[in-house]
C-alpha cells in the first residue's frame, strides 16, 4: 500500500515520488510504504488551501461546525478499526488506542459546538452613535506538523479549530504514522469537507515541514514535537514572521508525600510513567518522595511492576507495547547508561528485551533508579521511555523547588490527603498542568493543554484556548451618527 497526498480534495498519484517504509514497532512488519514529498507538493497544497479558505471563510460557523459533527460521527463508527491501525503503526496497547480515537471524537463533537460559540465582543465606545465591537477572524492558511506519540488526537486538537474557525490547512504527520493522518484524510472526504480545506502532505520534517513555514502563504504554524525540533521551527517561523504554536518535551513529576495514599499514588505512577512505554509529553519521569515513605513507595513499586505484562498491543492482556523504533531503544538504554555512570542505584530493568516473540520488535524493559541526583542528567532531561527516577526530599518546600528544576513545564502531579499541602502545591508547581492524587498523565479535551518554559511559548492546543491560535481579533467601529466624529481629539 501506498501513502500519497491528499491535495484540493484528490489523492496524488504515486508519479516519480520516493517511498519509505512504514513499519509496525511490535514486530518489524512493513505496513505501508508514504510518500516523500517535496517541495513542490506543498507549493500544490498551499495553493489548494489558498482558494479553498476564500470560501469556507464565508461559510457560518455554525454551519462549519456541522462537518465537524459528521466527522465526529464517522469516526465514532470507524472507532475500532482507526484504533487498530493506531496500535499497529505507533505501538501503544489497543486499549489506549481507543481512548486515543475517542478523544478525537470528543474533540470533533467539543469543537463543533464552538461553531454556535465563537464569541465576539462588543465594547461600549468613547463617542455617542458609534457602536464598537471585536471578532474573531479566520487567518488563511495554517500549518500543522504533529508527533507520533498521538497520531490522531494531537492532529484533532489542531486541525478542528482551524476548522470551525474557518482556516484551511495542510496537515504534515510524523513519517513514523502516516497511516492514522491517511485514515483521517479518507474521514474528511467521507465527511464532504470541501475540497482543499483539509490537506495532507508527507513525508520528512526537514523538506516539507521547512517547505510549509517558509511558504509566504502559510499564516500560522502549529508544531508538536521534541523541544530541539521547536527551537528550529520558531526560529524559522520567526525569520518569515509566521505565527508559531509550539508544544514540546517534557520532564514530569509525580510528587508523594508523607501523608499519600501509597496504593493510589502507585497506580498513578505506573499508568502514567509506564502507559504508552512512556513516550508521552506528559510521561511521568521523576518520582519525587518524601523520605519518611520512600523505602515503603520502592517496595509497592518493584512489586506492582512484576506485574506489568510486555508485548505486541494487539494482544488484550498486554500493558506496555514496543518503543517506537530502534534508534528510539538506542537512546532509551543510553540514557540508562548515563544513570548507572552518575551514580544512580537500578532497582529494575535497564535492558532491551529480545527474547522469543519480543525479538523482532522494539522493546524496553520498564526501569526504575532510585537515589537520583536532581541535578543529574536522568533527572533533567527527556528520555521518552520507560524509565523512571526516584529523588528523595525532606518536605514540601524541596519537592516544589525539585519539581520546578527542570527547563520543561508540562505537568505535575502531588499525592496528599492534606488541604493545605494540595492548595500550595497547586499554585507553586510551575507547570501548564497539575495533578492532584492522580498520575502526570490524563488530559480532557475542553480544558487548556499545554506547558511553561521549554514545553511551550504560550500558546495552548485543547479547549477554547487553541481557537487563539487560529483566529485573530478584527476590531469594527460602526459610526450611525451622519458626521465624521473623532475618538479621542473629539473627547479632549
Ligand atoms: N507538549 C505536547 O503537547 C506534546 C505532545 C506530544 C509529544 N510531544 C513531544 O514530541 C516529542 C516526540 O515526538 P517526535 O519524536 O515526533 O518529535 P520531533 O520533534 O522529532 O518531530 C515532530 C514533527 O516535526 C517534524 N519535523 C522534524 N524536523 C523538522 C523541521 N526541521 N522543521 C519542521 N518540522 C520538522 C517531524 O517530521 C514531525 O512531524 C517529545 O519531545 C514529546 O515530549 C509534546
Amino acid at each position: 500500500m501506498q501513502l500519497n497526498n491528499y491535495i484540493g480534495g484528490i489523492w496524488q498519484d504515486a508519479g516519480d515520488a520516493k517511498y519509505v517504509p512504514v513499519t509496525n514497532p511490535a514486530n518489524g512488519e512493513e505496513l505501508a510504504q508514504v510518500r516523500l514529498s517535496t517541495k513542490e507538493d506543498v507549493n500544490l497544497a498551499v495553493a489548494a488551501a489558498k482558494e479553498a479558505q476564500k470560501k469556507w471563510a464565508l461559510v457560518p460557523a455554525p454551519k462549519r461546525a456541522d462537518y465537524l459533527y459528521e466527522i465526529g460521527r464517522i469516526m465514532k463508527e470507524k472507532k475500532e478499526h482507526l484504533a487498530q491501525v493506531l496500535t499497529k503503526e505507533m505501538g501503544k496497547v489497543i486499549e489506549e488506542g481507543r481512548g486515543e480515537v475517542q478523544e478525537g471524537i470528543d474533540m470533533a463533537f467539543y469543537m463543533a459546538g464552538e461553531g454556535r460559540r465563537l464569541f465576539g465582543e462588543t465594547t461600549p465606545s468613547e463617542l455617542a452613535d458609534k457602536f464598537a465591537m471585536s471578532v474573531r477572524a479566520p487567518i488563511g492558511v495554517v500549518g500543522l506538523i504533529t508527533p507520533w506519540n498521538f497520531p490522531v488526537a494531537i492532529a484533532t486538537w489542531k486541525s478542528f479549530p482551524a476548522i470551525v474557525a474557518g482556516n484551511a490547512f495542510l496537515w504534515k504527520p510524523a513519517t513514523e504514522t502516516p497511516m492514522m493522518a491517511y485514515e483521517m484524510a479518507k474521514v474528511f472526504e467521507e465527511a464532504g469537507l470541501p475540497p482543499g480545506v483539509a490537506n495532507i502532505i508527507f513525508g520528512s520534517g526537514v523538506e516539507v515541514g521547512t517547505a510549509m513555514i517558509e511558504h509566504p502563504d502559510v499564516k500560522v504554524i502549529s508544531f508538536t514535537g521534541s523541544t530541539e525540533t521547536g527551537r528550529a521551527v520558531a526560529e524559522r517561523g520567526g525569520r518569515h514572521l509566521k505565527k508559531v504554536s509550539l508544544e514540546m518535551g517534557g520532564k514530569n513529576a509525580v510528587i508523594v508525600m508523607d501523608d499519600a495514599d501509597l496504593g493510589l499514588a502507585v497506580e498513578g505512577i505506573l499508568w502514567s510513567a509506564f502507559g504508552t512505554a512512556g513516550q508521552r509529553c506528559t510521561a511521568c519521569s521523576r518520582v519525587i518522595v518524601h523520605k519518611d515513605v520512600k523505602e515503603e513507595l520502592e517496595t509497592l513499586l518493584l512489586t506492582a511492576m512484576e506485574q506489568l505484562t510486555i508485548g505486541d498491543g494487539m494482544d488484550e492482556t498486554v500493558k506496555i507495547g514496543p518503543v517506537i523504533n530502534k534508534k528510539a531503544l538506542d537512546k532509551i538504554h543510553n540514557y540508562v547508561q548515563i544513570g548507572k555512570d552518575e551514580g544512580a542505584t537500578l532497582l529494575v530493568g535497564g535492558e532491551i528485551l529480545a527474547e522469543g516473540n519480543l525479538a523482532k520488535g522494539n522493546y524496553y524493559a520498564p526501569t526504575l533508579f532510585t537515589n537520583v541526583d536532581r541535578d543529574s542528567r536522568i533527572a533533567q532531561e527527556e528520555i521518552f521511555g520507560p524509565v523512571v527516577s526516584l529523588i528523595e526530599v525532606s518536605s514540601l518546600e524541596e519537592a516544589i523547588e525539585v519539581n520546578n528544576s527542570v527547563t520543561f513545564g508540562l505537568s505535575s502531579s502531588i499525592f496528599s490527603r492534606d488541604v493545605n499541602t494540595v492548595f500550595k502545591a497547586q499554585r507553586d508547581l510551575d507547570t501548564g498542568i497539575v495533578y492532584v492524587n492522580a498520575g502526570t498523565t490524563g488530559a480532557e479535551i475542553h480544558l487548556p493543554f499545554g506547558g511553561t518554559k521549554g514545553t511551550g511559548n504560550g500558546h495552548r492546543d485543547s479547549g477554547v484556548a487553541a481557537l487563539d491560535v487560529y483566529t485573530e481579533w478584527k476590531s469594527i467601529y460602526i459610526d450611525f451618527s451622519g458626521k465624521l466624529q473623532r475618538a479621542q481629539i473629539d473627547n479632549s
